[in-house]
């Protein structure tokens, strides 16, 4: 480096370097611009919105170490003769996928931890969807104009739990071996297609020589490339509708209340992404997850006994395992109820998912757009709806686990099953039905606290010897954030002549919608809010303790 030129960098007129850098950058890129419009932006607070963010470190704690796997993972199922480290299986044929991963397992540095963390941050990952999903749910979230949000988010979730299928399904041992026999079980139950589709998807017979290659492409490369473009969207989307809010003073449908992008909000998702990067590698480092070399590699006239899908596809192999196994035959056909019906069930049970944020505008008829979220009590009809959906998901996860169950807790695998079965049809109507009592208990404890404030629990004499508990009154912000919901009234069937007086037929969409609004809306699905009339008369003085 030339003197002249170091003179130069230190006279005064120069701008620092970071911030030369960054007007190079500005001139290509226009990031002044783009930071700009972008640095103040507004994120509300709500410990729930953390959910979304779970989700996103751990997608990308999958890729980074998915990465790591694909240097040592060999996708192929030529037989080799096994001479690692693991003694136990010295000299067993087995396929070059379960020797790769025995070899990441046992031999490569940090490969054990890293097959760990990619195993863990996939249960943690489709969790964090589920429970960022229920929270978007319960709140209401889904509304216009989240309505596709809402379907990349059901995408996500989708193709999250067949990526994780095709992932633990690459290792080739006995275990996941049982879960692809299993899934192809399902395949050739589908009507007409099953066969073909199995054929194709396996090259053949089960389980044919190709069928960890094909996996193997569509679990790094197919499914998480499409999942990275949904999530770039998801996010683009979110940033674009602004984030909803809880109602509170201040707030409306046209603000956002909280902190900027920067530096507040990168601060605590930056310490947020090591905070639950640290926990999964915790979890990964005590837990052991998918120990192959307990099971032993895939041998089709083997079962695994305890075979156990990770928990989100736990609940498809509960829908098999409780129903009956019916069959019927017709010219030389055998049509599989046993194994169709669940296949069926599986499919509708993510269909309403997927469809509900438009069944529910169908229903309201509310074409406004919502950033207010609700609190869940305030849509009984809604939250014992979701309610009851989990109980189900939950009964279908036991199904799943029903030999586990049995032999955990001595019990009989039939009881364990026909309990599931029984609880299949009554769990999902008794959640509803408590969960919609829970919601209006509270609603009626939110009027009668506006109406008559807080119980102090402090116990006053009155000069006459009357005993009364003292009533504390809200604050304004208190009064506001619980009178603050809307209540819709329940759709009425029009009339039934026009203005000519000529009559219409009502039909039977019309009558299903009226129907549903007053399930949702009706007398005993929502107490009404307290009316100023009522909260002055009540203040006023009159009946006031
Ligand atoms: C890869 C998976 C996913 C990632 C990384 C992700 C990420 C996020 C983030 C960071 C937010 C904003 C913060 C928050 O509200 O938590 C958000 C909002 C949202 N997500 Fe997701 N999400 C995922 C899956 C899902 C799923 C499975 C659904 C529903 C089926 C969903 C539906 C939504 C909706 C409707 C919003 C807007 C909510 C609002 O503004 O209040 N997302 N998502
Ligand atoms: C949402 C995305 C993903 C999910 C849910 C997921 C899940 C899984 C799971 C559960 C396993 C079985 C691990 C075991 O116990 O052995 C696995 C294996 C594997 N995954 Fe992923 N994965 C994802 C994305 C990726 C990506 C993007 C890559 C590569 C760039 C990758 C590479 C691998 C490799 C090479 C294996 C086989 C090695 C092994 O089984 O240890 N994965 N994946």
């Amino acid at each position: 480096m030339s003197t002249a030129s170091n003179d130069e960098t230190r006279s005064r007129g120069r701008a620092p370097a970071g911030e030369r850098i960054a007007d190079w950058a500005d001139g290509r890129l226009g990031i002044y611009s783009l930071a700009k419009a972008n640095m103040r932006k507004i994120f509300p607070d709500h410990w729930s919105f953390m959910l979304g963010e779970i989700c996103m470190y751990s997608f990308i704690i999958i890729i980074l170490t998915g990465v790591y796997l694909t240097l040592f993972f060999h996708p192929s199922m030529n037989e080799v003769e096994y001479h690692g480290s693991y003694i136990p299986l010295q000299g067993q044929l087995m396929s070059e996928a379960f020797n790769s991963t025995m070899h990441i397992s046992f031999d490569v540095r940090g490969g054990l931890l890293i097959r760990q963390i990619h195993h863990w941050a996939a249960v943690v990952f489709l969790a964090g969807m589920f429970v960022h999903m229920m929270r978007v749910f319960f709140t209401g979230a889904f509304r216009k104009p989240r309505e596709i949000n809402w379907l990349f988010g059901f995408l996500l979730f989708v193709l999250g739990m067949f990526t994780g299928f095709t992932g633990y399904s690459l290792p080739d041992d006995l275990l996941s071996g049982t879960g692809v026999r299993f899934t192809q079980g399902a395949i050739l139950s589908v009507p007409i297609v099953g066969t073909y589709i199995s054929m194709f998807l396996f090259g053949g017979e089960f389980p044919g020589h190709d069928f960890v290659a094909r996996f193997y492409s569509i679990h790094i490369l197919l499914l998480p490339g499409i999942m990275l473009g949904l999530m770039v969207a998801h996010l683009i989307l979110v940033f674009y509708h602004k984030h909803t809010q809880f109602a509170g003073p201040g707030r409306n449908n046209k603000n956002v209340v909280g902190m900027p992008l920067l530096p507040v909000y990168m601060a605590k998702a930056g310490g947020f992404f090591f905070l639950v990067f640290g926990f999964i590698a915790l979890i990964a480092g005590i837990a052991s997850i998918n120990p192959i070399w307990a099971m032993g590699p895939y041998r089709p006239d083997q079962v695994s006994t305890g075979a156990q899908p990770d928990w989100y596809m736990g609940f498809a192999e509960g829908l098999v395992r409780a129903m009956p196994g019916w069959e019927i035959n017709f010219w030389g056909h055998t049509l599989v109820l046993g194994v169709f019906v669940p296949l069926a069930l599986f499919g509708l049970f993510l269909a309403v998912i997927a469809l509900y944020p438009f069944i529910e505008s169908w229903i309201t008829g509310d074409k406004r757009e919502h950033h207010i979220l609700d609190r869940p009590r305030n849509a009984p009809t809604r939250t014992a709806f979701g309610a009851a959906w989990v109980a189900g998901y939950v009964i279908m996860l036991i199904g799943g686990g029903n030999d586990i169950i049995a032999t955990h807790f001595h019990l009989s695998i039939n009881a364990v099953t026909w309990f599931v079965r029984i609880a299949f049809f009554a769990g999902p109507v008794l959640t509803f039905i408590v969960t919609r009592r829970i919601c209006l208990g509270l609603q009626r404890r939110d009027r009668d606290k506006v109406l008559h404030g807080r119980e102090t629990g402090i116990i006053k004499r009155l000069p006459h010897g009357e005993f009364i508990e003292v009533h504390e009154p809200l604050s304004q912000e208190q009064l506001h954030t619980l009178t603050a919901h809307e209540q819709y009234r329940p759709a009425e069937i029009g009339p039934t002549t026009d203005e000519n007086g000529v009559e219409r037929k009502v039909g039977a969409s019309e009558k299903l919608r009226v129907k549903l609004s007053n399930a949702y809306y009706g007398e005993d699905s929502q107490i009404p809010k307290p009316t100023v009339e009522e909260f002055k008369e009540i203040t006023s003085g009159h009946g006031h303790h």
